[in-house]
Parts: structure tokens; sequence; C-alpha cells
């Protein structure tokens, strides 16, 4: 049996009206709110609880790996374990590794992230393309032949990448126009609904400024959205239809520190209320 696609994957959680990807961002104070200490141990202790508490309700997690290398060889350690509970209750993982480099080197973090028997083996993995789109490249046989995906930083969440990303190339698009449309010309990673290369477009944005109408038809297949800045960055998930449009099909609607914040007790109900609240929005 061949391996289903990412997309495919990606579909299953969206036919649920699974649209929410919990952030697994353990910051110092978060740690502090969890009565947890500020060390890997207690990064593996918030890494676990949020995969229990995603499990059947949200669509993916998405582990931050800043906040696991800050501990070094036991940060690595203390993710491997939240990657291994992931798989083992069946969570897609977006690994926000945020990885772009020279071609060889960035095939080398695709065989990191996404191949198969890695320790650090995720679903899918950010990653910039400011090399070049085609520095891409190494990732795609995991893509074809293993079932992974790609989000592509388009237009990023964080004021700060206004002038990179509205930068206007010779073609009169802007970098995260020609990004979206880059990520959507690869041949052979999309099934019949859902591609397995999507884009980040933050929620805090107005994304016509770059050229990206979200009033669009949907692209068939569709293109997934991961699209953190909801919660702690401004964003409403209530929103999340009138934000995105037609791109909302798709949509991962992504919420850290706000879900994080109040510790393990009550996580799981902050967990559903937000999926519930997602999954409202783009419903009506
Ligand atoms: O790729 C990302 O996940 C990402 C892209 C982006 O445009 N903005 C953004 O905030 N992120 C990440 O999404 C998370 C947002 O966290 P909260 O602001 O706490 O919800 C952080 O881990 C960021 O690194």
């Amino acid at each position: 049996m061949s391996t289903p696609t990412f997309g495919t994957r990606l579909a299953s959680e969206l036919a649920a009206k699974r649209h929410l990807c919990v952030g697994i961002d353990p910051h110092a104070p978060l740690l502090a709110d969890w009565g947890l200490a500020d060390d890997a141990a207690g990064a593996e202790r918030m890494g676990r609880d949020v995969v229990a508490a995603a499990a059947g309700v949200a669509a993916c997690v998405k582990p931050q790996i800043a906040f696991f290398e800050r501990f070094g060889s036991a940060g690595f350690i203390a993710l491997e374990r939240v990657l291994a509970d992931a798989r083992a209750a069946g969570v897609l993982v977006i690994a926000d590794v945020k990885r772009g480099d020279i071609g060889s080197s960035f095939a080398a973090y695709a065989d990191a992230w996404l191949q198969p028997g890695s320790p650090l083996e995720a679903d899918a993995m950010t990653v910039a393309a400011y090399q070049g789109f085609g520095s891409l490249d190494g990732a795609l046989p995991h893509v074809r032949e293993h079932g992974k995906g790609l989000f592509v930083l388009a237009a990023t969440s964080n004021p700060e990448a206004r002038e990179v990303q509205l930068a206007k190339r010779a073609d009169g698009r802007s970098v995260a126009r020609a990004m979206l449309d880059d990520a959507l010309a690869i041949e052979g990673v999309a099934d019949d609904h859902v591609n397995s290369v999507g884009v980040v477009l933050g929620a805090t944005l107005d994304l016509a400024e770059f050229g990206i109408d979200p009033a669009a038809p949907p692209a068939r297949p569709a293109l997934p959205v991961l699209a953190p800045g909801f919660g702690f960055q401004g964003a409403r998930v209530e929103d999340a239809g009138k934000i995105f449009g037609g791109l909302g099909w798709a949509l991962l609607a992504s919420e850290s520190r706000s879900v994080l914040a109040g510790g393990a007790e009550g996580l799981a109900a902050r967990v559903r209320a937000r999926a519930d609240a997602v999954a409202t929005a783009l419903t009506v």
C-alpha cells in the first residue's frame, strides 16, 4: 500500500472540522505558570500534555524548536519524546523549524525532520525559501514518496517582515505572493483535494497588501495555510473566515501562548474551546 500524502492526511482532519493547530512553545514564563522547571524535563512535560489534549480535537501540534534547542542535547531528547507521543496518538506534527539554506545543506535539514525513521521525524516542517525557491527541492522526495508536508514562509505575522515580504520582484509581484505562487506550482505534490506544500500567512495581516486576495476562488487542490498570529498576537479565531476567505478551506489556525497560558489544568478545555471556535468561524 502506498503511503498516504500529507495532503490526504490533512484532508481527513479538515473533513472532521479540525482546523486548530496548537503550538508547543515552552517559554520560561509559561513553564513557571505550569509549575514546571525551565529545563528540558519541563519542556517535555508541557509538550506531552499538549499532545494528549490535542489528540482527536485539534488538527495538529506545532512544536517550536527554539524552545527545545535552548536546552541542547537534553532538549532534543525531550522533543523526540514529544514527537513519539504524537506519532502514537496519530496527531499530525508540523515541526516549526523554519529551515532554509543552499540546496545541499537544506536537503540534510529535510532528512533530519522528514525522513521516515529519523529521531526527529515530523509530518511537515516550516521552511524559508529566501535562498531561492529551488533551494527547497531536496525536501520534495520526502513530500512525494514519504507523505510529508512543507509550509513555506510567505507573509509572516511579525511586523518587521514587511520590508522583505512586501518588496516587489521584477515581475511586480510581492515576495510573499511569489512564494505562494511558487508553492502552488510545484508538481506532483497534490492529491485530488489538498496540496502537500502550503504556505505560512500571518492572521494579523491585511493579505491584500501583499497581492493575496482572500476573495479569490480557492485553489484546487486546496493550498494549506498555516496561520499563526491568532490569540496572543491579536487576531481572533472568530474572524478566521473573514480574514482568509477562500484560503480558509485548508486553514490551520495556530495559537501557542494563548492556549498554553493557565497551566496544565484546564488545558484540554482551552484546546476544545479554541478548536470549536475555529470550526464555527470557518463554517458560517
Ligand atoms: O511559522 C510559524 O509558526 C510562525 C510564523 C509566523 O508568521 N508567525 C509566528 O508567530 N510563527 C510562530 O507561531 C508561534 C506563535 O506563537 P503565539 O504568538 O504564542 O501564538 C511562534 O512559535 C512563532 O514562531
